[in-house]
C-alpha cells in the first residue's frame, strides 16, 4: 500500500508503569541509566546485583529503589518473575544475559538485554520529556548513538512550555467534548487553536488568555473549509518546504498525482483521506474539470483540502486553472511553492542552469505534444546559443525535439542531458548531443519522469568526489 513504510519489526507503544514491578539485573552505569528512567515513571524498581555504582547506591539510600545484594542466576531470577512487568538484563556477562533472557521469554515477561537487541523482546528508546508529552526515538537497536543525536535535535525544536500547552488542552477537553460532540469539528477547533495566539499564550502559561482565545474560535466556528495548493517538489522528501510539511500534517484530505511518490506521501498525516487523481501524460484518471469540481465540493463541505502537486503548482502544474475555479466558487485558498523539477534535477545532476561563460538565460518549456503528435513550439527562440533550455515531459518527443533544434540552427554536437527520476536515489543522468541523444535514451531505456536540459551548461556539469 502506498504511504506505508517497510516492515520494521518493532512497534512503539506507551505502557502505564505506575506501581508496576520491574527487575533490573546488574548494578553498573547502564543499569543506572535505565533505573533512572523507570523511577521517573512511578514503577517499583528492584535491582539485583552484588555491587552497585555510586548513582544506584544514592537511589537505594533515598529509598527510591529496592536492592537485593546478590549476583543473579536462573534459580534466583525465576521466583521473582511472577507479577513482573519488565526485566532489564544489564550485567556485563553476555552469556548470563542470554540465559536469563531465555528464562524471561519462557515466562512471557518482556525482557531487554542491554548488550543484545537480537535476544530482547523490547528495547529502550531515547526520550524527550516535557511533562506528559514524551517523544520516543528508536532506531530499532541499529544505532543507539544516532537515536541520542536525534534526541538532541528534537530537544532543540520542541518549545519550552510544551507541558503547559498539553496541560491546558487536557484540562479543556472534557468541557469541549460536551459542547462540541462532533469529533472532526473538535479536531478542527484544536488545530486552529494550535495555529494561533491561544497556543502561544498556553505555552507561556497564560491560561486566561488561552481560554479566551479558544472561546472566540469556538464562537466563530462554522466549519470552514479551504484548499491548499502545495508544491511537493521534484520527488525527494528532503526538498519539501516547512510550509508544505506543516499543511501535509494538518489536512483532512489530500488529492495527489502520479508525480507525488510514496516517499512524499509518507509525510502526510496518517489518518488523512487520500485521493489519487492520476495524471500521466494523456491518461488522466480524473479529467481536470472533475479535479477542480472535487476541490470545491470538499472545501464547501468544511474539509481542509490539500492539493499536492509534483514540483511547483504554477510551473506546468495547471495550478492556475484550479485556482480560477476556487475563486469563482468563493473558496479560500493558500498557495505554497515547490522546488520545480528544473531546479531540483539540475542541482542533483550537478548542472548549473546558468553560467557566465555560456548561458545568460534559461527557458522552461513543456514538451507535451498536440493530439496529432506534433510539437508546436517557437523554434526560432529556442534554438539559440547563450541560453539553457529545460524541457519538461520531453522524453517521448525527444527525436523530434533534437531534429528541430538542429534544423533551426544549433550544431549537431550541441550538448544535451536527460535526468531520469531526478533527486531520487535512483536518479540517472544521460549525457549526449543533439545528434546522439535520441539513440542513447533508447539504448539506456530512460523512462519518465525525465527532464531534458539543453545547452553548453551541460559541459559544466560537476560531480562531488564524495558521491
Ligand atoms: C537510547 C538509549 C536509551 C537509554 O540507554 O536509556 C539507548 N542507548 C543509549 C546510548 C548508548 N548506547 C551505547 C552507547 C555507546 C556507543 C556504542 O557503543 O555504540 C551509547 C551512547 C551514549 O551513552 O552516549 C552502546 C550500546 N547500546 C546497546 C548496545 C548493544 C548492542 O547494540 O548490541 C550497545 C553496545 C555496547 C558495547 O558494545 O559495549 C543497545 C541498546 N541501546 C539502546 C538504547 C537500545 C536501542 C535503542 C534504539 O536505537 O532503538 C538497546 C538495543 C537496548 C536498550 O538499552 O534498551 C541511550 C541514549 C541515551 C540518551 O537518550 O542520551
Ligand atoms: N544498552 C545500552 O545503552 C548500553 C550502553 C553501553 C553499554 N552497554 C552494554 O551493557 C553492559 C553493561 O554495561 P555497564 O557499563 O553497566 O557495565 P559494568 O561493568 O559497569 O556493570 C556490570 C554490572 O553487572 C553486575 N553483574 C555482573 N554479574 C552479575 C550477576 N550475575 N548478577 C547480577 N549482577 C551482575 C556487576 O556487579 C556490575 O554492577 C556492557 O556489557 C555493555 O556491553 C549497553
Amino acid at each position: 500500500m502506498q504511504g506505508l513504510s517497510e516492515n520494521t519489526g518493532w512497534f512503539p507503544v506507551v505502557f502505564r508503569m505506575e506501581g508496576e514491578r520491574v527487575l533490573v539485573v546488574g548494578g553498573g552505569n547502564v543499569a543506572a541509566s535505565k533505573v533512572q528512567l523507570l523511577v521517573s515513571t512511578g514503577a517499583r524498581v528492584e535491582v539485583l546485583s552484588a555491587s552497585l555504582c555510586s548513582e544506584l547506591e544514592r537511589m537505594v539510600d533515598k529509598g527510591a529503589i529496592h536492592h537485593f545484594a546478590q549476583d543473579t542466576s536462573v534459580q534466583d531470577l525465576q521466583p521473582r518473575l511472577s507479577g513482573c512487568r519488565l526485566v532489564y538484563l544489564a550485567t556485563n556477562d553476555r552469556d548470563l544475559n542470554q540465559t536469563l533472557a531465555t528464562l524471561c521469554k519462557a515466562h512471557n515477561v518482556p525482557v531487554c538485554a542491554v548488550d543484545d537487541p537480537a535476544i530482547s523482546t523490547f528495547i529502550t528508546p531515547a526520550l524527550v520529556t516535557r511533562g506528559k508529552v514524551q517523544v520516543a526515538i528508536s532506531t530499532g537497536g541499529a544505532a543507539p548513538v544516532l537515536a541520542r543525536r536525534l534526541r538532541t535535535m528534537v530537544e532543540r525544536v520542541l518549545p519550552e512550555g510544551l507541558h503547559r500547552l498539553a496541560d491546558f488542552m487536557s484540562a479543556m477537553r472534557d468541557e469541549l467534548r460536551q459542547r462540541i460532540p462532533d469529533t472532526s469539528e473538535r479536531r478542527q477547533l484544536w488545530e486552529h487553536f494550535l495555529d494561533g495566539e491561544g497556543a502561544r499564550a498556553a505555552l507561556a502559561g497564560d491560561k486566561a488568555e488561552a481560554t479566551r482565545n479558544l472561546q472566540e474560535l469556538e464562537e466563530g466556528n462554522a466549519a470552514r473549509g479551504e484548499v491548499w495548493l502545495v508544491g511537493a517538489g521534484p520527488g525527494n522528501p528532503d526538498l519539501l518546504t516547512l510550509a508544505a510539511l506543516r499543511l501535509m500534517q494538518d489536512a483532512d484530505v489530500i488529492l495527489y498525482d502520479n508525480l507525488v511518490g510514496p516517499e512524499i506521501l509518507n509525510y502526510v498525516r496518517r489518518d488523512a483521506e487520500r485521493v489519487f487523481v492520476g495524471k500521466k501524460r494523456n491518461r488522466h484518471t480524473l479529467p481536470q474539470e472533475d479535479i477542480n469540481h472535487e476541490l470545491v465540493r470538499r472545501a464547501q463541505a468544511g474539509q481542509r483540502v490539500l492539493r499536492l502537486k509534483g514540483g511547483d503548482p504554477f510551473i506546468f502544474g495547471r495550478g492556475g486553472e484550479e485556482l480560477e475555479t476556487l475563486v469563482e466558487a468563493g473558496v479560500p485558498f493558500r498557495i505554497v511553492p515547490g522546488i520545480s523539477a528544473a531546479n531540483g534535477c539540475a542541482a542533483y545532476a550537478g548542472i548549473p542552469l546558468t553560467h557566465r561563460d555560456c548561458a545568460q538565460a534559461c527557458l522552461f518549456i513543456t514538451g507535451h505534444a498536440r493530439a496529432d503528435g506534433v510539437l508546436n513550439l517557437e523554434w526560432e527562440t529556442i534554438a539559440l546559443k547563450n541560453q539553457t533550455v529545460v524541457i519538461y515531459m520531453g522524453l517521448t518527443m525527444i527525436s523530434q525535439l533534437c531534429a528541430q533544434l538542429v534544423k533551426h540552427g544549433l550544431p549537431e554536437n550541441w550538448p544535451v542531458a536527460v535526468v531520469e527520476k531526478g533527486t531520487l536515489p535512483e536518479q540517472r543522468v544521460c549525457e549526449g548531443t543533439l545528434a546522439t541523444l535520441p539513440d542513447l535514451v533508447a539504448e539506456q531505456q530512460i523512462q519518465s519522469p525525465a527532464l531534458v536540459i539543453i545547452g553548453e551548461v551541460v559541459r559544466h556539469r560537476v560531480i562531488s568526489p564524495h558521491h
